[in-house]
């Protein structure tokens, strides 16, 4: 029988991806297929081929248990891939073939990552680095994002960062600087990226210092004589290109910036190996040993991910922890696989392809890192100078072009006062509308806030349940494979079908949200065009200004009025002021929450790890068993400290008595309560309910000068994620040990389900 592993074309294009700016897009790992030429002094028995530009076959006795008719017969296996290169493909072709098109996704803002994955001496380093007459995918990469550079328009500003590391025996060193010895790895302040405390960043713009710099880790890299491979390459090598791109947008009469960030990771793995096979000892045979562990860890990650598991391990090696984003997050990756066609290697090459093979299974949630800067702040600060650009060009005109006094005019008075009429009117007119474009800037904001959050909630839920970040509520549904991993009892099911809900209407409310912007952003654009209106009518009215002003009194009622209308935009100013510092406090709240499920998420990972080891009974090292003792007071500190600072019943922080901090997140309203803000920024209840953001308030007597304020169309429900959403019940029966109060876990008899 012949069998097939799935796989398809990965790829959402480009541009695809690029007119769906906010939306994450699940996307496939790709995995390419490289079979390298026999080299000098192998045997030239063949097992392994390249049937097409997808297929691979490989000439093996099938081992499946029972099948003795193919065990004898050794009938091939057929693989199939995204893409297969045979023995005699180009370096060209596989660079065009796997990373030529995430150039043009890095520079539109997305993060990629290819990875040369395979057996000792099967050709990764060749693939990724290459030679001077033949380079790999590391230079010609850097190459296109240079010329890629050089076309892009002047007002975009464009800087290339590279890093080079490699992780040998476990240890990070930095290849461009390998005199600062060994780096450190940790989470970033966010929790999302890890960053190598240390490492240097080279900016550059020029092609010949980046060969000359890959030059240069490449020769500070560990590589040394093997039997398989005279120039093995006993470490993972990883170079990091940050592309960052600024640029300046005339939006009417404002500027705006725009910054891309995106980040290109190629990395050339050390080659797994079997010690017999390799014939190592002594410190080859450790080298062996270290790589070997983090391409398991990397192996069990990768059938984890293939299989739907819900807790995928990364912290196992730093390999793994660095490819975290590569493998699970907001990241194109392209897996390569390398195999020998040797007869020799073809358990390597077996083991390699079904490697590639689940790989093909995994899927990433990809999302552009484009970020509008200041749009908000830098909009109040244009609406407010144009105001006050308008009164001293009247001023100007008052004062500079008086009418020669020999001319009169009869109706001089009555003409004078119509004028001063529409000046004020338009002036008014102008002033409500720039207040609405204030107001309507601040509801999408809030509506963009909400958006995030609702994003946010999702993906945690889907993340913790370990389920596909799908783009719509139809696709929703258990991912295959998820059965094989955890048993399900009837309370699971229950509690599966009620997620299932509260998905559905997260998506939903999702769905209303972005339905909200695109109105608000069309009521917007018609705001601006009666703004655009207005200031061509007061732009004729101030034309006819000099030649009717006839008297010093009318100049100085003029100037009167001008006061007035200058104190009403300094008004104005404080109120955007004011509304600034609100969207600055609303989104701090909003990354404290965040921090505050993360710092729960680690809780839980440590209670259960606990749970573990003791089940186990694994004696801890005294230096973890330390740890645990500062965690858990800690834990106490914190638990204090919060409970002398919320207010239970206000807050919608749970506790139930003596059992500490229960996991069940309050609604996100409830969260915010507004009046836990300072007097300055509070706003009443009834503006909170109609709007993310609260609207200026207008007293009455502005009303009536500036028109009716714009009332948000959305309701609160609609921007409030549902709490099942945030919330997984824990089945009764798997309720989790907690630390118990006098610093000692507790064990499972005295924490069941049945005593909490
Ligand atoms: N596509 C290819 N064409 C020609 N020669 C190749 C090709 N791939 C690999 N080779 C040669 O095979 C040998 C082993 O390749 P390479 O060093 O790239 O393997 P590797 O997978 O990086 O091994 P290790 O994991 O031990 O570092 C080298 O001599 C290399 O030049």
């Amino acid at each position: 029988m012949t069998q097939y592993s799935s796989g398809s074309g990965s790829s959402t294009n480009s541009n695809e991806l690029d007119d769906r700016v906010s939306r994450p897009i699940e996307e496939k790992l790709m995995v390419a297929v490289r079979i390298r030429p026999l080299v000098p002094d192998e045997s030239p028995n063949r097992a392994l081929h390249a049937v097409s530009n997808k297929i691979v076959l490989l000439e093996d006795a099938d081992t499946e248990k029972g099948d003795i008719l193919r065990q004898k017969r050794g009938i091939p296996k057929q693989y199939l891939y995204d893409i297969v290169f045979g023995e005699d493909s180009t370096q060209e072709a596989v660079y065009e073939g796997t990373t030529k098109p995430l150039i043009q996704d890095v520079l539109h803002g997305y993060n990629a990552t290819v990875f040369a994955y395979g057996a000792t001496g099967a050709g990764k380093t060749h693939t990724m680095v290459g030679s001077p007459t033949e380079p790999g995918i590391m230079v010609r990469a850097l190459n296109d994002i240079f010329l890629a550079a050089g076309e892009l328009p002047e007002n975009v500003e464009f800087t290339v960062t590279m890093s080079y590391m490699e992780i040998y025996n476990e240890n990070i060193r930095d290849l461009l600087n390998p005199s600062t010895g060994y780096l450190e790895l940790r989470d970033d302040a966010r929790g999302r990226n890890i960053q190598v405390i240390g490492l240097t960043e080279f900016s550059t713009n020029s092609t010949e210092e980046v060969m000359q710099l890959l030059h240069k880790g490449n020769k500070a890299r560990t590589v040394e004589p093997t039997a398989a491979n005279k120039t093995s390459s006993r470490s993972h090598a990883l170079l990091s290109v940050t592309v960052k791109q600024s640029e300046q947008m005339q939006e009417g009469e404002r500027m705006r910036t725009r910054l891309k960030r995106a980040r290109l990771f190629m990395i050339d793995l050390a080659g797994s190996e079997r010690a017999k096979q390799t014939k190592n000892h002594g410190k080859r045979l450790q080298e062996g040993a270290h790589i070997n562990r983090s391409l398991l860890a990397l192996g069990n990650c990768i059938n984890a991910l293939s299989a739907g598991a819900r807790y995928v391990n990364y912290r196992d090696s730093k390999l793994t922890r660095l490819l975290k984003e590569a493998l699970s997050g907001n990241c194109r990756t392209v897996m390569i696989a390398h195999v020998s066609p040797a007869g020799v290697h073809k358990d390597e090459s077996r083991n390699t392809l079904i490697y590639a093979d689940r790989a093909n299974k995994i899927s990433n949630k990809v999302e552009r890192n484009v970020f509008d800067v200041n749009y908000h702040v830098s909009q109040y600060r244009n609406i407010i100078s144009d105001l006050k650009n308008e009164i001293s060009r009247l001023r100007n005109k008052m004062t500079d072009e008086r009418p020669p006094f020999t001319e009169t005019f009869a109706d001089g008075s009555s003409n004078l006062k119509s004028l001063r009429e529409k000046i004020v009117s338009t002036f008014r007119e102008q002033m409500r509308l720039r207040r609405k474009l204030m107001e309507l800037d601040s509801h999408l904001l809030g509506l963009n806030m909400a958006a995030e959050q609702q994003h946010s909630i999702i993906s945690q839920w889907e993340s913790s349940n370990n389920k596909l970040y799908k783009g719509s509520r139809e696709s929703m549904g258990r991912r295959p494979g998820t059965e094989n991993v955890e048993e399900f009892d009837d309370r699971d099911l229950i509690d599966e079908v009620e997620e299932d809900a509260a998905m559905q209407q997260a998506w939903a409310e999702l769905a209303e949200i972005n339905r909200e912007q695109e109105r608000y952003t069309e009521l917007r654009a018609s705001a601006e065009r009666e703004l655009e209106a207005c200031r061509q009518r007061s732009a004729a009215l101030e034309d006819e200004l000099p030649s009717r002003i006839n008297s010093d009194e009318e100049r100085e009622l003029l100037a009167l009025m001008l006061r007035v209308h200058e104190l009403e935009a300094d008004k104005m100013m404080l109120q955007s002021e004011r509304l600034v510092k609100q969207h600055e406090l609303r989104r701090r709240e909003l990354l404290i929450l965040r921090y505050d499920r993360q710092r729960q998420i680690s809780d839980e990972i440590i209670t259960r790890q606990r749970q573990l080891m003791e089940d186990g009974r694994i004696i801890l090292p005294a230096d973890l068993q330390d740890l645990y003792s500062m965690y858990q007071r800690e834990i106490h500190a914190a638990a204090y400290t919060d409970s002398n600072l919320i207010d239970v019943s206000s807050s919608g922080y749970n506790y139930s008595s003596g059992s500490g901090f229960i996991r069940k997140l309050p609604p996100i309203s409830s969260r915010f309560p507004y009046e836990n803000l300072t007097n300055d920024f509070r706003m009443t209840k009834s503006d909170w309910e109609q709007s993310p953001l609260p609207p200026i308030p207008e007293p009455a007597d502005v009303e009536q000068v500036m028109g009716p304020a714009v009332h948000p169309l959305v309701s609160p429900a609609v921007l409030f994620p549902p709490i099942s959403a945030v919330t997984r019940k824990i089945p009764r029966n798997k309720i989790l040990r907690r630390i118990s109060s006098d610093g000692n876990m507790s064990s499972g008899r005295h924490f069941d389900a049945n005593n909490t």
